[in-house]
């Protein structure tokens, strides 16, 4: 884990998962951040329960490491209900997702990751197995192929997606509520972090919490990683104590930069500003600069780089901001955006979108 791509990365991987699973808040009470969200859900969930029926289906879209899956176990945990736990990708063939359906106990939560990744047939089961609790198992083939309905009990779906505008909407639509998830703010990464330290035994004093906080790309996973690594730092090279001066010692070693921008996302940022002048470039010429998909560009770096101000999507394509010039030591031109005393301090930029993700496809390719 000396790659600092790996070390930042939202993704998990390997042993992290054990970690992870010893990490996770039970409880909605212990899940910090994303105020709105659990407020909205733990209504859902106590009408469910004041009714005695399952609640509507829950969709949660957000990039990776922000606490889908946590969620969807602690939805299990509230409802007092079993928990099915599944991806997109393994529901390749309808007949695997139907296996899971017709074995689903009353109430049960399914939960299916990446549910933009179900193949067409398996979502086209879900459709009516969502709104009838029903399934057409197709028996024979050709001419002579009989469907022949299977009901099932009434569950409650749960999907996570990190990219909601590929869900086609007879899907999107079949969900009854829909939480958006976003990044941590580095107060509510500062809580996560105590937290984790109390249940690791790590001694991590405010200031400690505030640097790894505010180098953790606005993700609990990565939060929780870097102080993993600081801690080790913290015992080999110092007094075992994550002080603010041993955990920007230890992120500079790990070449985790002061606004926790990782390889990928400076990699982005510097083909942008370097190779085409800082923009506007189109996200398939991006991804090939730097050697990477665009859906790993579009998914992992840019949601985090247009939150942070850095990058822009413009209807003609991607835009460094002047902060991307200054963040990578380079004056901005003057037409940069984010640059013009034209436009004041918090308005936005006409044809821009530096606040949201904005529509992923609109700039694309
Ligand atoms: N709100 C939170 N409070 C405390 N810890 C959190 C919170 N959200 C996430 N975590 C921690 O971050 C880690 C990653 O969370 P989780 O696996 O739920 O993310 P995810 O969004 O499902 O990611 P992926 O989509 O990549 O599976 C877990 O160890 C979890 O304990």
């Amino acid at each position: 884990m000396n790659d600092d791509r790996e070390l930042v990365s939202p993704d998990a991987a390997g042993d992290e998962r054990a970690i992870e699973a010893a990490l996770r808040p039970k409880r909605l009470d212990e899940f910090i951040g994303q105020a709105r969200v659990r407020e909205q859900l733990s209504l859902v969930l106590q009408s469910a329960l004041a009714r005695g029926r399952p609640p509507d289906h829950i969709l949660m879209s957000g990039s990776p490491g922000l606490g889908k899956t946590t969620l969807a176990m602690i939805i299990a945990a509230e409802l007092g209900v079993p928990l099915r736990v599944t991806s997109g990708p393994a529901l390749e063939r309808a007949g695997d997702l139907a296996a899971i359906l017709s074995t689903l106990s009353e109430g049960e939560v399914l939960f299916i990751d990446e549910i933009h990744r179900t193949s067409r047939p398996a979502q086209e089961m879900l459709y009516l197995a969502m709104e009838d609790f029903r399934v057409d198992i197709v028996v024979g083939k050709g001419p002579g192929a009989t469907a022949i309905p299977l009901d099932i009990a009434p569950f409650t779906l749960v999907g996570a997606t990190t990219r909601a505008g590929l869900l086609p909407a007879p899907l999107r639509d079949r969900f009854g509520f829909v939480a958006h998830m976003d990044f941590y703010d580095v107060a509510e990464l500062e809580q996560v972090l105590h937290r984790s330290a109390r249940l690791l035994s790590v001694n991590l004093p405010p200031d400690g919490a505030h640097e790894i906080a505010r180098r953790s790309r606005g993700t609990p996973r990565i939060a929780n990683r870097l102080l993993r690594r600081v801690r080790d730092y913290a015992e080999v090279r110092a007094d075992g104590v994550v002080s603010r001066e041993v955990a920007a010692a230890a992120l500079d070693l790990y070449e985790v930069d002061s606004e926790g921008l990782d390889r990928l996302d400076r990699a982005v940022l510097h083909a942008l500003l370097h190779r085409f002048g800082g923009g506007p470039v189109g996200l398939s010429t991006l991804a090939v600069a730097v050697g990477e998909e665009p859906e790993t560009v579009e998914v992992v770096a840019e949601p985090f780089l247009v939150r942070q101000g850095l990058l822009a999507r413009t209807p003609r394509g991607r835009v460094a901001t002047a902060a991307a010039w200054l963040h990578m030591g380079l004056t901005p031109p003057p037409d940069a955006v984010g640059a013009s005393p034209a436009v004041p301090d918090g308005e936005p930029v006409p044809g821009t979108d530096t606040a949201a993700a904005g529509d992923p496809e609109a700039a694309a390719g």
